[in-house]
């Protein structure tokens, strides 16, 4: 009952009466339908404006002229939420995309930050390269060896999986070098992704995985992958790293966790445990998104070959397989289907909330011709979603379409419009880390892809509702029945 009395400070939002009672409303939605708060979400915005109570404690906004309040960045304090947080277990849970408090995620994060920077990220374009080469040889060579077809974004993430575990470590996992797709590091992921709408509203059984990993191991197949992956090989990895720069040996490559395991950061935040979990979130961070933007791309580009022909034109017509990323990236063509690939691939799609601790936000808008002022109270969750953003019609229109001439034809206005609406990577002080990183690869792999493989490449039975999104298991997801984006090579 205090939940929806006026003595609570979020009584003058607007937003359904039950998801301001209890979390049971979103637990519907996420739990039981399976990762459907989202669109749930969208329906509370037309109905009730920008600003919705979506639970008792959190709102959520639909209106990018805020963003920057959510998002902010310097000396603006934005912690996150437990409630959101609730969805890792293991070691995960100290990396600091886990970071509840400001201050700690800034210690966590000036560590890692270098290693992230445009010009670290350059030094990594030549290997890069090689790589996506290496992917170009294994799919011409497995496709035209049989006519099974090929699991693209298992493909794309065995590449994607070798480029940031190669960086964290010094020597890629090896998937493309391998005769096969398997094993690759997705089977990791989705242990870590699977439970997480369980552990969100019973964050009991989290605590099972944090405090009795070896028990939890037993409890059920998902929960084991998650501990094995977790709490044994992650910081196994960082141990053999911590091993080998105590004797000296310098590895061949960067290597960050070689770096991070004689940084300067306290003792406490450099143990095998908690670089494991820091290690396990780079890696799951940099598989998955990345190699899904790329399948989203691909996808598009072979259902709608006029769209590959003005790519590959523009492609012909610059040295693109030589050229380096910094001249890559100001091929127009090129650029506009990057960007719309990261629109449809959304990013993480599901809410982002962030917490100002210590200031009042203002928020002034309108809807439907009434004028809007809502004073939010410090400690209040406030997030926006990238996969409504992406399809705010007022900005992208016809949104559900790959166009990458929308990028193209906005005049200089427009084209700021649709730049603050992408939130792939979300904004602020917290934004993706490595954010540069996944646009190198882009920029250096896509045209190696489409000159080489995607004229040879055809859909197998695959469908726009086969990259459609459905529904959020943290990052964006088909609808259940997909057979995955399936493709043959000739
Ligand atoms: C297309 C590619 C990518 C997309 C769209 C993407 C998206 C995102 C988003 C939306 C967040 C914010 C999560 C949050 O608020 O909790 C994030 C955080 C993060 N991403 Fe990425 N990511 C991509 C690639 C990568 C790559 C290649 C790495 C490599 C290490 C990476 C590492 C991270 C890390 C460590 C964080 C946590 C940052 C922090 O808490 O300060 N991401 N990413």
């Amino acid at each position: 009952v205090y939940n929806i009395s006026p003595l609570h400070p979020l009584y003058h939002i607007p937003g359904p009466k039950l998801a301001a009672i209890t979390f049971l409303y979103e637990a519907w939605f996420d739990l039981i339908l399976g990762g459907r708060y989202s669109l749930e979400i969208q329906r509370m915005h037309e109905i009730y404006g920008p600003v919705v109570r979506i639970n008792p404690e959190e709102l959520h906004v639909n209106d990018i002229a805020f963003t920057d309040e959510i998002y902010s960045t310097g000396k603006r304090r934005r912690n996150k939420q437990v409630h959101l947080l609730n969805l890792f277990a293991g070691p995960i849970t100290e990396a600091m995309v886990s970071a509840v408090d400001h201050d700690l995620h800034r210690l966590r994060r000036s560590a890692a930050n270098k290693f992230f920077s445009r010009a670290q990220i350059a030094k990594l374009e030549s290997d890069i390269k090689d790589l996506a080469d290496q992917l170009c040889d294994k799919l011409i060579n497995i496709g035209n060896k049989s006519e099974e077809p090929i699991d693209i974004v298992t493909a794309y993430g065995c590449f994607t999986s070798d480029i940031i575990s190669g960086y964290c470590f010094g020597e890629p996992f090896g998937f493309i070098r391998q005769k096969s797709w398997e094993p690759n590091f997705r089977h990791a992921l989705h242990s870590l992704l699977t439970p997480m709408h369980v552990f969100r509203f019973f964050p009991v059984l989290k605590a099972i995985v944090d405090l009795m990993p070896s028990v939890a191991k037993w409890l059920d197949p998902r929960v084991k992958g998650l501990v094995e992956e977790g709490n044994e090989k992650m910081p196994g990895r960082v141990h053999k790293a911590r091993l080998e720069y105590q004797a000296g040996a310098v590895p061949e490559r960067p290597a960050i966790f070689h770096t991070l395991v004689a940084s300067d950061l306290p003792e406490v935040e450099k143990t095998d445990h908690r670089l494991g979990g820091e290690s396990y979130s780079f890696i799951a961070a940099g598989t998955e998104t990345t190699a899904w933007t790329i399948t989203v791309i691909t996808f598009h580009l072979l259902h709608n070959p006029t769209l590959l022909d003005k790519l590959t034109d523009e492609l012909h017509a610059t040295d693109a397989l030589t050229s380096p990323w910094s001249d890559l990236e100001k091929l127009p063509y090129l650029h506009a289907v990057i960007q719309e690939g990261l629109r449809l691939s959304y990013g993480v799609s599901q809410r982002l909330p962030r917490i100002a601790p210590d200031e009042h936000l203002t928020y002034r808008g309108d809807f439907k011709g009434r004028e809007l002022t809502y004073v939010i109270p410090p400690g209040t969750p406030m997030g926006m979603s990238s996969v409504i953003n992406h399809h705010n019609e007022s900005v992208f229109q016809d949104s559900h379409a790959f166009r990458p001439e929308r990028w193209l034809e906005a005049d200089e206005t427009q084209r700021r419009r649709m730049e603050t609406c992408l939130i792939p990577f979300s904004k602020g002080s917290r934004q993706c880390l490595g954010m540069n990183l996944a646009y190198c690869s882009l920029y250096v792999t896509l045209p190696v892809l489409a000159l080489r493989v995607l004229p040879r490449m055809r859909l197998y039975q695959t469908t726009a509702g086969d990259v459609a999104y459905d529904h959020d298991l943290w990052f964006p997801m088909p609808k259940e029945s997909t057979k995955g984006v399936r493709v043959v090579i000739s």
